[in-house]
C-alpha cells in the first residue's frame, strides 16, 4: 500500500485511520492521508470498493465506525456534493430554473425572495451548461444528461470550496462528458478541491492529476500515472473478489495479520 507521494500543501481533508461501515460491518478500513486543498482527485475502485461511503462520511451523512475526518474548518456549506444521480428523486415538481437557483439558497435564505441579480447568475449558470431553453421544463421531464447537467449549474451557484462528485458521468454521452469536464476544471483552476467517483480510467489519466485507488482500504494514493498501474488495478479486482461481506469489525485485519 502507498500514501499520497506528493507533499500536500495544505490539508483540505483528512483521514486518521478511518474506518466506515453499516450497522458495524465495515465498509472500508483504516484510511489514512490528507487531501490537499485545491487538488483534482479520482476515486477509483471496483463496484462495492467503498468510494460512495466515503464520499457519505466526507459530507457526514455517515459517522465514522473508528478513526476521524478532519475538515480543517470547512463547514457544512462549504463542501458541495452530488450524490449518484439515482439516489436523487426527480418526481418533486420543480422547474430546471428552480433546480438550479437552489444553488443560490446559502445567500438568499428562506425568507428571501430571488432577485434580478440572483435571477441573473441562475440564468448564467443555465448558460454554462447550455441549458437555457430549458428553463421553464419540470425537472422529471429532462433526459439523464440533461439533468446532470442541471446539477452542475446548480453546484455552479453553490460556490463551495470543496465539490464532491459521485459517478458524475454515469449514463451521460461523450458532448456532456466534455461539458461537464470542462466546468471541472474551470472549479479546479479557482483553486476549489474537487474529488470525483469515476470509472472510467482512460478519462481519469487524461484530466485527473491525483487518484485514490479503493478496495476496501487504499491500495495505493499519489499521482494518478503512479496509482493506475496494472499491477495495482489488478490487485483491485482480486481484492473485492476475496472480501468477506460478513466480517466483523476488525476481524478482516485480524485474518490478513496471521495470513
Ligand atoms: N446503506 C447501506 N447499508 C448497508 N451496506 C451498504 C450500504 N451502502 C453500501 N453498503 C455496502 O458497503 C460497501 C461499499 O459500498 P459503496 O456504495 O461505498 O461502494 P462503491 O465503491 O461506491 O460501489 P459502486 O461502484 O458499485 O457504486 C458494499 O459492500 C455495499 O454493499
Amino acid at each position: 500500500m502507498s500514501t499520497p507521494s506528493t507533499q500536500p500543501l495544505v490539508p483540505a481533508i483528512s483521514f486518521d485511520n478511518l474506518t466506515l461501515g453499516y450497522d458495524r460491518h465495515p465498509a472500508v478500513h483504516h484510511i489514512t492521508g490528507d487531501v490537499a486543498q485545491g487538488v483534482l482527485l479520482a476515486v477509483v475502485g471496483s463496484n462495492g470498493a467503498g468510494k460512495s461511503t466515503l464520499l457519505k462520511a466526507m459530507v457526514g451523512e455517515l459517522k465514522p465506525l473508528s478513526g476521524r475526518i478532519d475538515l480543517h474548518g470547512h463547514r457544512k456549506h462549504d463542501i458541495a456534493y452530488l450524490p449518484q444521480v439515482v439516489e436523487i428523486d426527480r418526481s418533486f415538481p420543480i422547474s430546471v430554473f428552480d433546480c438550479v437557483a437552489m444553488g443560490l439558497w446559502r445567500e438568499i435564505g428562506a425568507s428571501g425572495g430571488l432577485d434580478r441579480t440572483g435571477s441573473e447568475r441562475v440564468n448564467e449558470a443555465l448558460a454554462a451548461v447550455h441549458l437555457s431553453g430549458l428553463a421553464g421544463r419540470p425537472v422529471g421531464a429532462l433526459s439523464g444528461g440533461q439533468f446532470q447537467r442541471v446539477l452542475f449549474a446548480r453546484l455552479l451557484l453553490q460556490d463551495a470550496k470543496v465539490i464532491l462528485l459521485d459517478e458524475p458521468f454515469r449514463a451521460v454521452d461523450a458532448r456532456t462528458i466534455a461539458d461537464l469536464i470542462g466546468l471541472i476544471e474551470r472549479w479546479h483552476a479557482e483553486g476549489r478541491t474537487v474529488i470525483a467517483v469515476l470509472h472510467d480510467i482512460e478519462l481519469v489519466r487524461r484530466y485527473f492529476p491525483q487518484t485514490l485507488l479503493l478496495a476496501r482500504e487504499v491500495l495505493a494514493w499519489g499521482p494518478t500515472p503512479e496509482v493506475l498501474t496494472p499491477v495495482n488495478l489488478d490487485l483491485s479486482r482480486r481484492f473485492n473478489e476475496s472480501y468477506d461481506e460478513s466480517a466483523a469489525v476488525c476481524e478482516h485485519d485480524e485474518a490478513r495479520q496471521t495470513a
